[in-house]
């Protein structure tokens, strides 16, 4: 589970994170919406214990979270993607990356993760001759190979194509359906229809609503629709 209670965080004056509790069930896949600007990175780092927050509390599995806390080992994380070494194979970056956590390789989920990547021969290939969307592919191969139990990715989808998006999905809904917590943040709302069982909503910092994707779409024939009445209909957090 992962769970946010009344959490904050400003950089300077601006209040980035303003108050936010919400929580996140195990088996549920919960996507994190809101305009550009609203927190949601903000949020996603102090879950990871990236940024420490202001004020407020930030668990995973009732354990809280700082950076290098033992239960982060449990947790898959896309956030930036981490920093491959660009003259180095996906499969060499992915091994070194394994390296750090200081177990023997292979990581439990390798084939999993190689699968969901879909990289086939390019994996032998160095890494600065991949497109955005192979990088993609192997930084979400990163966070899922040692089988998380949560997952805490922040616009995963970015760059990958339709047949990447959907072997995506149907593996967050697997691994959700075994137990796991997923948050995914997204602003591509027609995959997040397909994908998420729950929604957490925010805006400027603090939350506009959460709760089941069906309860929230109401009468809204899409969550577009849904989505733009319930942050008023405009992106104007960053303005
Ligand atoms: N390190 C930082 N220093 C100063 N301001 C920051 C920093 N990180 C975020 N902010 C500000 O905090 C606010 C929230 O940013 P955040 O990246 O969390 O939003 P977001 O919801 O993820 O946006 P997007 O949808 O554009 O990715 C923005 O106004 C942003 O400019």
């Amino acid at each position: 589970m992962i769970e946010t209670k009344a959490v904050s965080k400003s950089y300077g004056r601006h209040r980035a994170v303003d108050e936010l509790t919400f929580r996140v069930r195990a088996g549920q896949v919960c996507a994190l919406l809101g305009p550009n600007g609203a927190g949601k990175t903000s949020t996603m780092r102090m879950l990871v214990g990236l940024t420490t927050p202001d004020t407020g509390t930030v668990r995973i599995a009732q354990s809280p979270v700082a950076l290098g806390a033992e239960v982060l080992r449990r947790v898959g994380v896309v956030i930036d993607g981490p920093a491959f070494v660009p003259h180095l194979s996906g499969a060499t970056n992915l091994r070194l990356l394994w390296s750090a956590t200081g177990s023997a390789w292979p990581p439990p989920a390798l084939d999993d993760a190689l699968e969901l990547a879909g990289l086939g021969p390019m994996l032998d290939r160095k890494v600065k001759a991949y497109s955005m969307g192979m990088k993609q592919r192997l930084i979400l191969a990163a966070a899922v190979m040692r089988r998380p139990d949560v997952l805490i990715l922040d616009e995963p989808a970015n760059g990958l194509d339709p047949a990447e998006v959907r072997a995506l999905r149907r593996h967050l809904a697997a691994r959700a359906a075994d137990g796991a917590t997923v948050l995914v943040s997204s602003h591509q709302l027609a995959e997040v229809q397909q994908l998420a069982s729950h929604l957490v909503v925010m805006n400027h910092g603090r939350l506009v609503t959460s709760g089941r994707l069906d309860d929230l779409l109401g009468a809204h024939e899409s969550l577009e629709d849904a989505y733009l009445a319930m942050t008023g209909g405009t992106d104007d957090a960053a303005v």
